[in-house]
């Protein structure tokens, strides 16, 4: 099995292609978990850390019963030093703990010997996160050592190919001397990256990053990346739907799983939904599987045998 037979197995179990972000933002946390870590810690970064955490963990229980996977993002944790570190590894270990499978969301990457020492932290033996998610732009010298400890430790990466950011085409839609544009190349790369990591079902343990914001692109990168898992972000607060995502599956019914960051975990914030955080995130993932389930429906994608 590798980490994609994993991930397969789980989104089977859950019958939910969603992955949830954790992107705690401290001005958007309930204002009862942040006055009681200021009260226990005063207004340090151990009080940010303890409020994230606190949400964090709330977030997991309440929706560890229909979803596969959750990816929180390094750039929320970093911002805090150490502490946030911290809070960071601890989400990932309750997160294991509750029987989720975890993408750490930092997009790394470098020259192969210092690619190496990255994939030695987020993907070694001893990491507690399933998978990584990885930019492209130095290679495959810079991607080798991440794909190495993959097939090493059984775990799985996402390579950026076609991202949500309205300037995504800056760079990925330019067009190559073949006709190729930038991202179906990465798409190749990708697929061929992947070739020796196939597992079980059919996917390599090697993935790609595809915006949910970008339907017809990832049309063209579902023919070229047969077997490659989908990481799509980009449904919800950036605006992508059920209908976007669907070009992103393949007729088995499998193949990607969407994230949501900010209309879940701050579900609460919005008009018509319940205070109580918890409640309101589990509500914000019940609609979103159920809207992406029944799209998928609709052109006969939806099985989980
Ligand atoms: O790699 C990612 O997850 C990612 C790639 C991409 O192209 N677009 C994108 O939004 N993301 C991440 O996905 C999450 C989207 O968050 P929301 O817009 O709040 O749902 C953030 O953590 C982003 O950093």
């Amino acid at each position: 099995m590798n980490f994609t037979d994993r991930l397969i197995a789980k989104v089977k179990e859950k019958k939910s292609h969603v992955c949830v972000g954790l992107d705690p933002r401290l001005d958007r946390i309930p204002d009862k978990i942040r006055e009681e870590a200021i009260k226990k810690y005063g207004e340090t970064k151990e009080a940010v850390v303890d409020a994230f955490l606190t949400f964090n963990q709330g977030i997991i229980d309440a929706v560890k019963d229909d979803v596969a996977i959750i990816k929180p993002q390094m750039a929320f944790y970093e911002k805090y030093g150490y502490q946030g570190i911290k809070a960071f590894e601890k989400t990932v270990a309750y997160a294991k703990k509750q029987g989720l499978l975890v993408i750490t969301d930092a997009k790394r990457n470098d020259i192969g010997s210092t690619a190496k020492a990255y994939a030695d932290s987020y993907l070694g033996s001893s990491s507690k996160s399933d998978s990584l998610t990885v930019t492209p732009y130095l290679g495959s010298d810079g991607i080798k050592p991440f794909i190495t400890h993959c097939q090493a430790n059984d775990k799985g990466v996402f390579i950026l190919v076609k991202t949500s950011n309205p300037s995504a085409g800056e760079l990925q839609d330019l067009e190559l001397k073949d006709g190729d544009r930038v991202y179906e190349k990465l798409a190749r790369l990708v697929e061929d990256w992947g070739m020796d990591s196939i597992g079980d079902k059919g996917y390599s343990s090697v993935g790609a990053v595809i915006g949910a914001t970008y339907p017809q692109e990832a049309r063209k990168l579902r023919k070229i990346m047969k077997h490659n898992y989908f990481l799509v972000p980009g449904y919800g607060a950036q605006g992508g739907g059920a209908k976007d995502v669907v070009p992103c599956f393949n007729q088995d019914g499998l193949g990607a799983v969407v994230n949501s960051s900010r209309g879940i975990i701050f579900a609460y914030q919005q008009e018509d939904c319940s205070n109580d955080y918890q409640q309101a995130a589990k509500k914000a993932v019940l609609d979103m599987k159920e809207d992406i389930n029944t799209a998928l429906q609709e052109v006969n994608k939806l099985t989980w045998e």
